[in-house]
């Protein structure tokens, strides 16, 4: 098999207890766990596709939506992935406007 392998980094950012290390492990296993801590820091996990023969490896950044963890991690994987996923919970508006500050920080964090 000479198929190429694909790599796409994703990073998962938004408010502490929007559900991105649910999501991350739905993606990646294919179940929502049924219990899940704070996240510390960065986890990260992966899922290998196989689109058309062609293999995809989908790395997942999930991050810490503390506050605490925000500014010394997060920068570093800003400039090391290729998309960023910005999460909120639907009912929770406040994460929803939440997302204005993590956007601007990925602004900062690019220049
Ligand atoms: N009802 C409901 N609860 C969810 C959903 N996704 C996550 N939760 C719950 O919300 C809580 C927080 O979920 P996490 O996945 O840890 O959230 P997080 O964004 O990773 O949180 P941090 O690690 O603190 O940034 C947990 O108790 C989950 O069980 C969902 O789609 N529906």
């Amino acid at each position: 098999n000479t198929s190429e392998q694909y790599d796409f980094a994703l990073l998962m950012i938004g408010d502490s207890g929007v559900g991105k290390t649910c999501l991350t492990h739905r993606i990646c296993g294919g179940q929502f766990p049924s219990r899940v801590e704070a996240t510390i820091g960065v986890d990260f996990r992966e899922r290998l596709l196989d689109i058309d023969g062609e293999k995809i490896k989908l790395q997942l950044w999930d991050t810490a939506g503390q506050e605490r963890f925000r500014k010394s991690m997060v920068q570093h994987y800003y400039r090391n992935v290729h998309a960023v996923l910005f999460i909120y919970d639907v009912i929770c508006p406040g994460s929803f406007n939440g997302l204005i500050a993590w956007i601007e920080e990925l602004y900062h964090g690019k220049q």
